[in-house]
């Protein structure tokens, strides 16, 4: 995308021309940032500017549910590596995001979760006072907000005894639709019944209770379309007759400007464009929302002059407020194959969903069936069952590798000359998580159920090891963010995932309960036995991102290293705040879009109440 300045650009909004201030001006027009700026426009004195870096793209490679993948193979990501990756074998891994109008939302695999309860409790217990609504209970409103349920096809739902309660969902607020597919494998039920033969699995009922344990959970899907439903379609599309909702894509925020410690405005460049002096600069009047994602709001926010001095003077950047969180405490869900087959399956299973690959007659139905009535098995996206463990149902050890936790010297697993701030918000949050080790309300084990002959990726929830995003002292500007996973920096982080892999084996293969479908182990595979050779087969194999980037803004008081408070603002910066996936601490047990909605939810309220008290 090159443009020769503002005019060439695309200003998608029913205003012919960008007014020169905005009340807010929201930076990325995301996840959280579409859904900040619908709600802030229903008030039509509101007047917000959304400024999005990708396009506003239609595609198939978005709209397309089936197998959950197109949109991770789509032009609209981001082109980012990791730094090598010293704990495993110096591997790089790509660092996906979205980078198109609707964000992640648009490139997502579209399971509908959440964590349980104690993830978000969680948030709150970092806060002194104890009386933080950042809670469960202080977010099931806003969970319930941020998606409209539609129940499945009572067919479906009847064969695949398919579990859902209606009092954990909203109907109807939101136009970003949690759907199911028109279609299950048989086989899905009776997986989901193994695992009545491990001691201590729950079966919650509903994948929005807050409790870990095996259940079904819906899709981002337009019910009637049988279409992604994401971040354009629930909070854009829906609002272009909005004239004070306006939004230019192909856009790069540069810099948020200050005046003084008071951000006052946004600066910004045509998407492709390397003339960082000739930006357009916008007023916002009221605040400026940051809303770029788990890797670019701390990019920006360093960029600005906000965040760790000694990083900022490296790259030759004033520092404006010195904010020692800023790009640190970074987490995603690390990643491990673990591929078993069933050589023997039931007939009752059939047809599996290998179906799809191995039998024309079975292929042709499908996409007859889709074709004709957009119905059958192309309407599943990632599937939508799941286990979602504790750790002492996974581990023997749980116990001690709780006490190993919580005596552990903490700060000697962060990067050499971290800020004592943020070595106590990660003490904190290791202490926090050692409870969690041994107690059955955290999951830190996830496995996909397909229904299907072989299974593969495995979860570690709640990793201990926290990376770092920062700019490119080199050349901060021009050169992506510097994105360093620090993979199994804390080395109880290999034992976990040892013990995640050995219930997997033990799941499968040293289980009565499977022994008639006759499984075989293909990944890791039987020469793996003792914990040297587990950590080996980790260092190997571990990816250290399922895409879900969190914790680079964290809302932590900021003696334990926070970068915005419990409203969401930035410390030391006036009428700054950051609404995404970047602000949640700890990363919540399950896969993470469905947390960012209710944030941002929650943040419109936070923005939208605050801006009322001032007019009344
Ligand atoms: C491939 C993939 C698969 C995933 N699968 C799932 C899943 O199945 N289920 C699930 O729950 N979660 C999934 N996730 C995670 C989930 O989608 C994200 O956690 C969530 O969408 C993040 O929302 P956000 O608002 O924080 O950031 P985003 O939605 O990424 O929004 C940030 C926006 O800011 C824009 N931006 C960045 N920098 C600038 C700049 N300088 N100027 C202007 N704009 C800028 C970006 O282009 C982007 O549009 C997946 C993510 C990916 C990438």
């Amino acid at each position: 995308y090159h443009h020769a300045g503002l005019a060439a650009s695309s200003i998608i909004a029913r205003a012919q021309d960008l007014l020169p201030s905005y009340d807010y001006i929201i930076i990325g027009g995301g996840t959280a940032g579409l859904t900040v700026a619908d709600r802030l426009t229903e008030d039509p004195q509101t007047t917000v500017l959304v400024i999005e870096y990708g396009p506003l793209a239609s595609s198939s490679a978005i709209t397309t549910v089936s197998g959950g993948f197109y949109g991770l193979s789509s032009p609209y990501l981001y082109d980012i590596m990791s730094v090598p990756q010293l704990n495993l074998g110096n591997r790089t891994t790509a660092v996906m995001a979205g980078k198109i109008v609707g964000g992640s939302s648009a490139v997502n695999a579209m399971m509908t979760v959440r964590g349980t309860a104690q993830d978000y409790d969680r948030w709150g217990s970092f806060f002194p006072n104890k009386t933080s609504d950042w809670t469960w209970d202080g977010l099931l409103p806003y969970f319930k907000k941020a998606l409209t349920f539609a129940e499945p096809d009572p067919a479906v739902k009847e064969s695949a005894k398919m579990t859902y309660n209606t009092t954990f969902w909203g109907k109807g607020s939101s136009g970003v639709y949690a759907g199911w597919p028109s279609f299950q494998y048989p086989g899905t039920t009776a997986q989901m019944d193994l695992y009545k033969h491990i001691p201590g699995v729950e079966f919650p009922g509903d994948s929005g209770a807050g409790r870990p344990g095996v259940y079904w959970f819906p899709t981002f899907m337009d019910p009637n379309r049988v279409e992604r439903s994401y971040a354009r379609t629930g909070h854009y599309d829906d609002q272009k007759k909005r004239s004070n909702y306006h939004l230019i894509a192909d856009s790069r925020v540069t810099k948020i400007v200050l005046n003084g410690t008071t951000a006052t405005g946004v600066a910004f460049i045509p998407a492709g464009s390397k003339q960082y002096t000739n930006t357009t600069t916008v007023t916002a009047r009221k605040e400026v929302i940051l809303a770029a994602g788990g890797i670019h709001s701390p990019y920006l926010l360093q960029l600005s002059g906000i965040g760790p001095q000694r990083v900022l003077t490296e790259a030759k950047i004033e520092t404006v407020v010195d904010l020692p969180g800023v790009g640190q405490n970074f987490q995603d869900h690390p990643m491990l194959m673990a591929t078993y087959q069933y050589r023997s399956l039931p007939s009752s299973w059939k047809p599996s969903p290998e179906y799809m690959f191995s039998n024309s007659t079975f292929q042709s139905w499908a996409t007859t069936l889709f074709n004709t009535n957009r119905t059958g098995p192309l309407s599943i996206a990632t599937g939508n069952a799941a286990a979602w463990l504790p750790f002492p149902v996974i581990s023997p050890r749980s116990r001690s590798i709780s006490s190993l936790l919580t005596s552990q010297n903490h700060s000697a697993h962060l990067p050499p000359n971290t800020h004592p701030t943020v070595a106590a918000g990660y003490a904190a949050q290791m202490l926090s998580l050692a409870t969690a080790l041994r107690q059955n309300n955290t999951a830190f084990y996830n496995a996909v159920i397909t229904g299907g002959a072989s299974t593969g990726l495995i979860v570690d929830l709640h990793p201990l090891s926290r990376g770092t995003v920062n700019i490119d002292p080199q050349d901060p500007l021009a050169k992506t963010p510097v994105v360093d996973y620090r993979a199994l920096n804390n080395p109880l982080d290999v034992s976990i995932m040892t013990d995640i892999l050995r219930f997997t084996r033990n799941f499968h293969i040293n289980n009565t309960a499977t022994a008639q479908l006759r499984p075989v182990e293909i990944i890791p595979g039987q020469d793996v036995q003792t914990d040297q050779d587990f950590a080996d087969y980790i260092a190997e194999s571990t990816s250290p991102s399922e895409f879900h980037p969190v914790g680079t803004c964290a809302m932590m008081p900021r003696e334990l290293g926070g970068v915005v408070d419990e409203e969401l603002k930035v410390y030391g910066v006036n009428r700054l705040r950051v609404v995404d996936a970047s602000i949640m601490s700890t990363l919540p047990g399950g896969n993470t879009c469905q947390t960012v909605y209710a944030v941002a939810e929650k943040a419109a309220d936070l923005i939208g109440y605050g801006a009322k008290l001032k007019r009344g």
